[in-house]
């Protein structure tokens, strides 16, 4: 099949963390013998290393400057406040050397070849599990164009986003997704969010052997999960966390896919499992021969992520992801095709106080970013507004955690797991819906 040189599948990566997602993003879509070339968009502080290991893969890897939203209001009820940074996701609309590109997020994970999403038009995706009249962002056709590039702009700098990422931006801007035109959902099974295996579970079952695109969204990503060295002997049929746990193998198995003495092992590791390249089936491959003694996706807390692992050396917390690392090496040295600044624009005013954001373009934003203290009195300045927004932000760090828990609490409610004797004891149901009538 003919290479076609105009169109690219484009992912992104703000951390070293989400750099490994991208790789296996690239690394699958080769696997599966994409004529498309494959594109990822790197923030200039992801290290040496991993920018070595996607330039293995990718046929180019473009930094672009940072874009955070830093809606911390909007981002709060997500229950994502590190997601300010998937604005970044707006700058693929400028990789205009292409007529066409399909964006995939980091955290995806492509079962087989997809090039057909080309026959697509802008802006085709599939629904969110969430919110189905939202198309969900981690998988998407579009056109780069400069002029689209800096509407979406303007539009987060007038509206901001609903929910603090590129998700609620880009549906307010693509506002007609839901009605218009049929040819623009894409079919679920392009971006099957992993959370629907649980959630709709006998769906799953009818449907997710035709699945193309796995997305992990939301807190939990295979990177954070060790790869099951031993997977299990006993698995009930219905079970969705075993479901879940051969993707997330998968996964690890595509990440390790990439260097050939990994692969031997893995190999070996699986052929009492299923064959490498069979494994995008897995799904329906009957769960017959394990024990499941994974640790839960729900509950990611009952394994250290970070559990030092023969084949994961890097797995790494939620936490880590956010870190931004910034060696000397790529700052100082950047390569031909980084843009002159590092900087990372603050969105932030522009969302979340509409007041202030209309009279702020990107560009002074840039600018006053840049400039360095005047004097000693703006500097101190400085630390203690520094100081401030770091106890604002360890609170709001504080109520994202008590959000999770509870989100957490719940989703193993609704699974079934129910604590009857602590925390969901007729007790202390009784005391909440006690407060609730008062
Ligand atoms: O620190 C980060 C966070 C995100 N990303 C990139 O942005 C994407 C979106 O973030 P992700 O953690 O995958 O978000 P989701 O859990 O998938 O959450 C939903 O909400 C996000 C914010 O609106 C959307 O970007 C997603 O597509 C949507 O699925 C990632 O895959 C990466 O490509 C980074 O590079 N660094
Ligand atoms: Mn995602």
């Amino acid at each position: 099949m003919p290479v076609e040189p105009n169109q690219a599948f484009v992912t992104l990566a703000t951390s070293d963390a989400y750099c490994m997602g991208s790789l296996v993003v690239g690394k699958c879509l080769r696997r599966h013998g994409t004529t498309r070339k494959l594109v990822v968009m790197v923030s200039p502080n992801i290290s040496r290393e991993e920018r070595l290991s996607l330039e293995d893969v990718f046929d180019e890897v473009i930094v672009v400057d940072m874009l955070n939203s830093r809606d911390r209001a909007h981002l709060f009820w997500l229950g994502r406040p590190d997601l300010g940074v998937t604005f970044t996701k707006l700058h693929c609309w400028t990789l205009t050397q292409y007529t066409k590109c399909v964006f995939l997020d980091a955290d995806t994970l492509v079962l087989c070849n997809v090039d057909e999403l080309f026959e697509r038009e802008e802006l085709s995706a599939a629904p969110d599990p969430g919110w189905p009249d939202c198309f969900n962002s981690g998988v998407f056709v579009f056109r780069p164009s400069l002029e689209t590039h800096s509407c979406l702009l303007e539009h987060a700098k007038m509206c901001g986003s609903f929910d603090g990422g590129d998700q609620g931006l880009l549906n307010a801007f693509f506002s007609d997704w839901a009605i218009k035109d049929i040819h623009k959902h894409l079919p679920f099974i392009y971006n099957l969010g992993a959370n629907a295996i649980y959630t709709y579970l006998p769906a799953f079952h009818k449907y997710g052997h035709q699945a193309k695109i796995v997305h992990f969204l939301g807190m939990n990503k295979p990177w954070h999960v060790p790869y099951q060295e031993h997977p299990s002997t006993e698995v009930p049929q219905w079970d969705s966390n075993r479901a879940l746990e051969k993707y997330v193998n998968l996964w690890w198995a595509e990440y390790y896919g990439h260097t050939k003495t990994h692969l031997n092992e893995l190999t070996h590791e699986l052929q009492d499992d299923e064959p490498i390249e069979e494994l995008g089936t897995l799904v329906t491959a009957p769960c017959s021969s394990h024990v499941d003694t994974s640790p839960h996706w729900s509950e990611p807390s009952t394994t250290s992520p970070t559990a030092s692992h023969p084949h994961n050396p890097k797995s790494v917390s939620p936490a880590e992801d956010r870190e931004e690392k910034i060696p000397s090496e790529s700052v100082q040295k950047p390569t031909s095709d980084a843009p002159s600044s590092s900087t990372c624009y603050q969105l932030e005013d522009m969302c979340s106080n509409l007041d202030v954001v209309s009279a702020v373009e990107p560009e002074d934003l840039e600018r006053s970013e840049l400039q360095e203290p005047q004097d000693e009195q703006k500097q101190e300045e400085d630390v203690s507004g520094a100081e401030s927004a770091l106890s604002e932000a360890e609170s709001d760090a504080g109520r994202a955690d008590a959000l999770h828990e509870s989100l957490e609490h719940r989703k193993r409610w609704e699974e079934g797991h129910v604590d009857y004797m602590g925390k969901d004891a007729f007790e202390n149901i009784r005391i909440k819906l006690d407060q609730f009538l008062d």
